[in-house]
């Protein structure tokens, strides 16, 4: 006999079956953090309140751009850019991005958000390998798709200029900006851990995952019903305003016809609309990348953010998503007068290398970065500004109008329908190197 039995190559479970199985039936779930983490949370918005109190000069700051002056210190990427850096939304909210790079952030920013990237990370993961079981998949499948997001970097940058033009630049398909931008701005991580002899992180070499620090005014809006575009997000609130939208329980099949109803199954009384619920202060949440990956099994979450706090209570009707045993229900009204926060890391697949198919029941591989643009496209940032929202909404009207469009909303018929589809914003003309997120799926 063989004494020499090899550890479990992963972790146990960490969901409970049911909380797994509701997260895979409807896309969300109510999350207890560990309090190690949670007074992680607790110290990153204290630090991140601390910024946003500062002067609307000094967050800007901090905006993405280059050639701003020497006082500048945002990522050396383009203006537009919505995906690094402060972005303020006049009347609607204001955030901070980081990515894996964490380079280019204010005083404080780093030390506070470190820990808790590689903490979620590698909740998220666990989460995803809990997920690869309930799909019959290897709990290993999410390996290679999120292995260059689990760490954050040092936070150091230091262009000095010799990389400038090569390195990285293909790696992920979006460093040409950053790159270029990077030439114009000293970039250095002035408010940041000094150092030197480290390994450089630029931040075109980032994977797209990200960590968001949002402030959103009070009565301003919040964010349109959307999802999100990665694998797994998790947002830890203060303040009411996240919604759900569970799944359409299955509708029981049409009956065979009688006498007494001879009712075409088409003549059926339309169903009410899935009510929106608040969601409770921590919730994670599946993207369209898993919905993807899963073979469209898994549904991505529909949800929103509403800070009208009269539009909240009326809209969720007060009820709460906090059916299932983990979830936190201490998700407290915010006072009109308050601004809602919130702290949304999102883990999104490489864009790196190729994908292995095989690791989701598939056949062959694709490239990364070819994945992730098709589920990209014909979606409509929901974090833009008002302006900048508007055109990304007209295209998508005027592809939809003209019947050569998605014949469905959402990435399914995209992957069907390979990648020849008009793409309504492709994230050029807002984000030039960024990803757009969120989709409106009834846009109005
Ligand atoms: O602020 C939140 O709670 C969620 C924001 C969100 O859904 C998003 O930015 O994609
Ligand atoms: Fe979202």
């Amino acid at each position: 006999m063989d004494d020499d039995v090899p550890p479990p190559p992963r972790p146990p479970p960490l969901l409970p079956p049911e909380s797994l199985l509701h997260l895979c039936s409807h896309g969300y779930l109510g999350l207890e953090l560990p309090h190690h983490l949670a007074d992680k949370y607790n110290q990153l918005l204290a630090t991140s309140d601390a910024f946003f109190a500062q002067p609307a000069e000094t967050k800007r700051l901090y905006r993405p751009g280059t050639g701003l002056g020497p006082e500048h210190r945002g990522p050396p990427t383009s203006a537009t850019n919505t995906e690094r850096g402060y972005t303020h939304i006049d009347g609607e909210k204001e955030y901070l991005t980081l990515r894996k790079s964490m380079t280019h952030l204010p005083p404080g920013i780093y030390d506070a958000a470190a820990p808790l990237w590689h903490d979620t990370a590698n909740l998220l993961h666990r989460i995803l390998g809990d997920i690869g079981v309930y799909l019959g998949l290897e709990p290993t499948a999410w390996d290679g798709v999120v292995a260059d997001s689990l760490e954050p970097s040092d936070g150091i940058y230091d262009d000095d200029g010799d990389d400038k033009g090569g390195k990285g630049k293909e790696k992920d398909g979006e460093g040409a900006k950053d790159g270029e931008g990077a030439k114009d701005d000293k970039g250095e991580n002035k408010g940041e851990k000094p150092g030197s002899g480290r390994p450089r992180t630029h931040p075109r070499d980032d994977p797209p995952t990200l960590l968001r620090l949002f402030r959103y005014e009070p009565g301003g809006g919040g964010a349109e019903q959307h999802r999100d575009l990665g694998l797994l997000t998790l947002c830890v609130c203060w303040g009411k305003g996240l919604q759900v939208r569970p799944q359409r329980p299955p509708q029981p099949q049409p009956q065979p016809q009688s006498a007494v109803d001879s009712r075409e199954p088409s003549q059926a009384p339309p169903q009410p609309p899935v009510p929106w619920l608040n969601a409770p202060r921590v919730t994670v949440m599946t993207g369209d990348t898993l919905h993807v990956l899963s073979s469209y099994r898994i549904p991505s979450a529909q949800h929103r953010v509403v800070v009208d706090a009269k539009e909240a209570v009326e809209s969720a009707g007060e009820s709460k998503a906090d059916d299932d045993s983990n979830s936190s229900n201490n998700n407290k009204e915010t006072r009109s007068s308050e601004s809602r926060r919130s702290i949304v890391f999102a883990l999104r697949s490489t864009t790196a290398g190729d994908i292995d198919l095989a690791a989701f029941g598939g056949y062959g591989s694709v490239p990364a970065r070819e994945l992730y643009d098709n589920i990209r496209k014909s979606r409509v940032n929901i974090n833009a500004n008002k302006e900048a929202r508007a055109v990304m909404r007209a295209e998508y009207e005027r592809v939809r109008g003209k019947g050569k469009g998605l014949k469905e909303v959402g990435p399914k018929s995209e992957m069907e329908e390979g990648d020849k589809q008009p793409k309504p914003d492709n994230g050029e003309g807002v984000d030039d190197d960024s990803t757009l997120e969120g989709e409106l799926v009834g846009v109005a």
